[in-house]
């Protein structure tokens, strides 16, 4: 024998009916079953709020009922022939005239009792099995309507009446044995002694199904609903939420104590105490095994066989602080106590030993309330300064991972605390209970879909997600979108590293998404933005999508975005940036960024900052950090200036290098940055910066090689057009070199907390003769390499290797946040 309950959405249209008859027609051919069936979807609500309207004197109920009883005559027409269509309708009459009566009554009196308002909703399930039965006997099915008052006994407890078993369990048994045809149960509905109508309360057709199951020792109890079972999360709020094949009844109780709604804990007891295998179908699909829930689960779950992840928003954590708490007995019970006795349930509860304070959480409607009755109960301990403090915490929501069998496992709670603070959750309360297996916590609701993701994510994925937000979509920021695009089957595949660009901007445009942005077609994804305001707007919607593993990535030369550092990172965003503005701007920005950097959990990479694709900042890094002591630094740091003195040597004309230089992404932006060698300075004093010295740009004196005139405020394209008439200095500066067997070279030192930088002649005999096209080389004197210095060399600037070394350093962060 097994029980099937099909749920409101299951049964919410003819068509809907029409796939669950075909799912009993395939049930009765290999067991004999019992279908239990709640009102059809929305169908309860309707008849609680015609009810309350009645109550209130509004006449307009009569339309409500109109509108019900146009619904199901509607279902009728659909589902049946015309001559069982005129016999169900004589039965709909008779149940409306009788509703009707009943909210006549209601009007009338302005009085709606919980006796009459379990009467009124006891119609949904009653018109709805009634409905079923026939539909089943019009495909061929031996089924009768079966009204569960005859059945179910129950106290006179209206709203939520208790079950008296033995007289239950009896009259099923006697039903079952005297009727022969499939029984279509009421759920929800019972009726006590004096036969008056009751019902069960919240998930009462899921409670009428374990009844059934447990009174006739049913070999299963299958609940279809509209999801495809329990799920290792809420599949609307994490996307990668898969169905959990099998669970234990403990599981399964805890998992929808904490928020999974597809089952109500206490409904399902009478199924439990019997070991009755519980399953979760889905009436859209009902191929799929959908969720076994048994007395011992054999499988192992995610990390510390962890098996699900729930939350229960929107709580408020009431706080009871103070220090003469501290080992006096009876301040909790009195705490519970007087909240019980107003009615308020607890739904989480948390102290430390230090007994200094106590948390609890409760849904938000009771808040005030709660509020002054524990300080009313406590009035005189406030009054003494014993109580400090009895605090409200609202918007918070309660996350709890379940497993029976986290139990003894280490490292549960490491990985939960770990995965919440790597994203900037900040967790206000926690609670576990000794039998370890639930451990919940509290944090701000903003950031729940944050935390669940998160740790969706490390306790179940072996893969791991990063959200990227680019600003600028240049030279260096479409080579990085085409260098994720070539490399992303490889990344799922080796690093199991899925990632998303989930936000775009440049100067005129943005681009949003938390699915992501296609790689492919991103630029006509982008949509205009109100100008000025881009960057600000970007960075407030970053905050907003909430996501956990969000990096940002500024490929811009702004100043204004590498301002926004300090508040990114505050916000643990991370930051990978190729803007040199950030690191080399003032020292007060710089500050800031390093003191976000130490409050909060968010990385920031810059490791293009110097050298493109180079690893000096990381090198020099690795150094300092061994202990070894930096001695000098020097060497070329230009990759333009590389490239121009390159090819001044083939002859090529000194403007035509810039513009060849500009064309391949060599130059920045305005190439008289890199010319006048700010650009370099800029790298020198990120070098001075990481060995500790407070230096300012305006400390490092640099040779400008922009010609006197052009340096002024004239375009990028005015210059470049201005710029042939110098040539034949550059050229002469060349010869001059070459008379002295020398080559040019800008070359820069940081020795002694001192920076020097210039254009010089190098001899032909030198390392710094050997270089070709863009390429840099650093030299670092150190304690440990102070004979021969640790060389680092290669191409310093160009679109892919830059792009590459922004790749390496969200490779980096990603890594930081993997498991
Ligand atoms: N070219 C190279 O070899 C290297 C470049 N870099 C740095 O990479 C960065 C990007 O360089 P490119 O791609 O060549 O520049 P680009 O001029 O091609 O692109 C800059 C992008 O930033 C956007 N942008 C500028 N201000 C903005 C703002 N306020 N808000 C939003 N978007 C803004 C622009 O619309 C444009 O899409 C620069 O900071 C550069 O110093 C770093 C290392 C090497
Ligand atoms: N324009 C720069 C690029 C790297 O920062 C250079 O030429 O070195």
């Amino acid at each position: 024998m097994k029980v099937l309950k099909f749920g409101g959405s299951s049964i919410a249209s003819s068509k809907r009916i029409k796939n669950v008859i075909q799912i009993i027609h395939n049930a009765v051919r290999n067991d004999k079953i019992i279908v239990v069936v709640s009102a059809f979807g929305g169908v309860t609500d309707l008849l609680i709020e015609t009810g309350l309207k009645a109550e209130q004197g509004d006449a307009s109920y009569r339309e409500s009922l109109a509108k019900l009883e146009e619904r199901h005559r509607q279902t009728a027409i659909e589902l049946f022939s015309e001559d069982v269509y005129q016999d169900a309708l004589l039965h709909l009459k008779k149940e409306f005239t009788e509703i009707n009566n009943v909210l006549q009554g209601v009007f009338l009196l302005h009085e709606r009792s919980a006796k009459s308002a379990d009467l009124i909703s006891s119609f949904g399930e009653r018109l709805s099995a009634y409905l079923i039965s026939r539909a089943l006997t019009c495909e061929g099915i031996d089924a009768s309507y079966v009204d569960a008052r005859k059945l179910i006994r129950t106290d006179r407890n209206y709203g939520h009446a208790c079950v008296s078993f033995e007289e239950t369990n009896a009259r099923i048994r006697a039903y079952i044995e005297s009727d022969s045809a499939l029984p279509v149960v009421t759920g929800f509905i019972a009726s006590a002694n004096d036969d008056t109508t009751t019902t069960l309360g919240r998930g009462g057709s899921d409670y009428t199904a374990a009844i059934l199951a447990g009174a006739l020792s049913a070999a299963e109890i299958q609940i279809w609903t509209d999801v495809p079972g329990l799920m290792s999360a809420d599949p609307r709020r994490v996307k990668e939420a898969y169905t959990l094949p099998i669970i234990s009844y403990a599981e399964a109780m805890e998992l929808s104590h904490a928020g999974a709604k597809v089952l109500h804990p206490y409904t399902v007891r009478p199924a439990v105490e019997q070991k009755i295998p519980l399953v979760i179908k889905n009436t859209f699909d009902p191929e799929n095994p959908g969720t076994t829930i048994v007395e011992k689960a054999v499988e192992e779950g995610g990390f510390g066989s962890v098996k699900g992840i729930s939350s229960v928003n929107d709580v408020v954590l009431v706080d009871i602080a103070g220090s003469g708490m501290v080992g006096v007995p009876g301040i909790a019970s009195r705490l519970f106590a007087s909240l019980a006795q107003a009615g308020i349930n607890i739904i989480f509860i948390s102290q430390a030993s230090s007994e200094q304070s106590i948390s609890l959480a409760i849904n938000p409607d009771k808040a005030e309330k709660a509020k002054a009755i524990v300080e009313k109960e406590f009035a005189s301990e406030i009054a003494a300064r014993q109580i400090e403090r009895v605090s409200l915490r609202m918007g918070m929501a309660i996350i709890s991972i379940v497993g029976d069998k986290m139990c003894g496992k280490p490292g549960v709670s490491a990985r939960l605390f770990e995965t919440l603070g790597k994203n900037g959750v900040n967790v206000f309360a926690v609670a576990q209970g000794a039998n370890e297996m639930n451990i919940s916590v509290v944090v701000d609701s903003v950031e729940e879909d944050k935390a669940l993701n998160c740790i969706h994510e490390s306790f179940f994925l072996s893969r791991n997600k990063i959200h990227l937000f680019v600003a600028g979509t240049g030279t260096i920021a479409s080579s990085l979108i085409r260098q994720i695009a070539a490399h992303r089957d490889t990344l799922r595949k080796e690093l199991n590293l899925e990632i998303e660009i989930c936000g775009l901007v440049n100067t005129r445009k943005m681009a949003l998404s938390k699915d992501g942005i296609s790689l492919e077609m991103w630029e006509s994804e982008m949509q205009p933005h109100e100008a000025g305001s881009g960057i600000e707007q970007f960075i407030d919607n970053i905050r907003k999508l909430n996501l956990h593993n969000s990096i940002f990535v500024d490929c811009t030369a702004s100043q204004v975005v590498a301002a926004a550092y300090p508040s990114l990172l505050g916000s643990n965003i991370s930051v990978v940036t190729a803007n040199k503005l950030g690191t080399a701007g003032s020292l007060a920005l710089y500050q800031k960024i390093c003191s976000a950097l130490r409050q909060g959990r968010a990385k920031f990479l810059y490791e293009t900052n110097v050298g493109a694709g180079l690893p000096i900042i990381g090198t020099l890094s690795d150094l300092k950090k061994s202990g070894d002591v930096i001695e000098k630094i020097e060497g070329v740091v230009s990759g333009t200036l590389s490239y121009i003195f390159t090819m001044l040597k083939t002859g090529m004309r000194f403007s035509e290098i810039i513009v060849e230089a500009k064309e391949a992404g060599y130059t920045e932006p305005d190439p008289r940055e890199d010319l006048s060698g700010a650009d370099f300075a800029r790298k020198f004093l990120i070098l001075a910066r990481e060995l500790g010295h407070k230096m300012n740009f305006e400390d490092i004196e640099f040779e400008n090689l922009v010609p006197e005139p052009l340096r002024g405020d004239i375009s990028v394209q005015e210059f470049l057009e201005k710029l042939p008439a110098y040539d034949s200095y550059f050229e002469n500066l060349l010869a001059e070199a070459k008379a002295n067997h020398a080559v040019l070279s800008y070359l820069g030192r940081l020795e002694n907390g001192v920076v020097k930088i210039g254009l010089s002649q190098v001899p032909e005999t030198s390392p710094i003769a050997t270089l070709t096209g863009t390429e840099n080389m650093i030299s670092f004197t150190t304690g440990r390499y102070h004979q021969n210095p640790l060389i680092v060399k290669g191409p310093g600037a160009g679109a892919e290797v830059t792009a590459g070394g922004v790749f390496a350093d969200i490779l980096r962060i990603s890594n930081y946040f993997a498991y």
